[in-house]
């Protein structure tokens, strides 16, 4: 059977920074309801990965494809200029990103954070707004916590708001960078269980992560990257129980 059309499809991308050359040309794609986590090192370029993704970097070279059309700045003919803004909204709205450390407004409850960009970036009714960030707060879990101020939540509380904020924008692919390496192990789980949830209901998500368990467990395809390349990837079976590099043998056994 042949894999569904690709929400992501990132094509010989490169990235650097100056002379530090992070991306050596990756390629990735998502079809739409799998789930792709990238694991590797610290420094082999993930988060840079997941950045360029999505706007918050461009790249030297390569394309990222958004159900087909060109993202990367320089593919979508995006030069930051004002009336680019739209598409940028736009593509930001269909990839949303949920960060390590939350990044929710402290001076908003949880209700606001959620309802924050629907409402004020994409201009969408706010009593409808407010009912689906209601559903989804509920859904992550956290229903009870809509009055109360980031502050008082714990930090597997803030992440599972800032799910709650990534899913009311209605993506159609889901970005996690490192979504539970700021938490506890106890609370950790929590947003584990809402990512495994997201996974079985056919959610198209890439995530980076350092938690071989959660990629072990969600992920269809796994990728495995060193220095920039992709150096082993393939299903969760193949990548976990039969590792065929060196490198990626040496990596697992780091990381338990
Ligand atoms: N804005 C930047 N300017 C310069 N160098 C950067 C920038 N962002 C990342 N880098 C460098 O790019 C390399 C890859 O960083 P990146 O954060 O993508 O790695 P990572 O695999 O996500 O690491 P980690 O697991 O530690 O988060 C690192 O050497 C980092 O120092």
């Amino acid at each position: 059977m042949t894999d569904p059309a690709p929400v992501i499809e990132i094509r010989d991308l490169h990235k650097s920074y100056g002379a530090l050359e992070v991306l050596k040309g990756v390629d990735i794609v998502a079809p739409a309801g799998h789930v792709v986590s990238l694991i590797g090192s610290s420094g082999s370029g993930k988060s840079t990965l997941l950045r360029c993704a999505n706007l918050l970097e461009d790249s030297q070279q390569g394309d990222v494809l958004f159900c087909g059309e060109p993202v990367s700045w320089k593919g979508a003919g995006l030069n930051r200029r004002p009336g680019d803004h739209a598409q940028m909204i736009r593509i930001r709205t269909n990839l949303s990103m949920v960060f390590q450390q939350f990044n929710l407004w402290a001076h908003m409850t949880i209700l606001q954070n959620v309802m924050e960009a629907p409402v004020t970036v994409l201009k969408r009714d706010r009593a409808e707004v407010e009912d689906k960030a209601r559903t989804y707060l509920d859904k992550v879990g956290i229903g009870d916590k809509c009055g109360a101020y980031p502050a008082q939540l714990s930090g597997g509380q803030q992440q599972r708001a800032a799910i709650a904020r990534a899913l009311c924008m209605e993506p159609k692919a889901l970005l996690f960078d490192e979504p539970t390496s700021a938490l506890d192990p106890e609370l950790e789980q929590e947003v584990v269980r809402v990512i495994k949830d997201l996974a079985a209901e056919g959610r198209t998500m890439i995530i980076v992560t350092h938690d071989m368990r959660l990629a072990a467990d969600v992920s269809d395809h796994v990728v495995f990257l060193h220095q920039g390349k992709i150096a082993e990837e393939g299903p969760p079976d193949a990548v976990f129980g039969h590792p065929k590099t060196e490198r990626l043998r040496g990596f697992l056994s780091a990381t338990q």
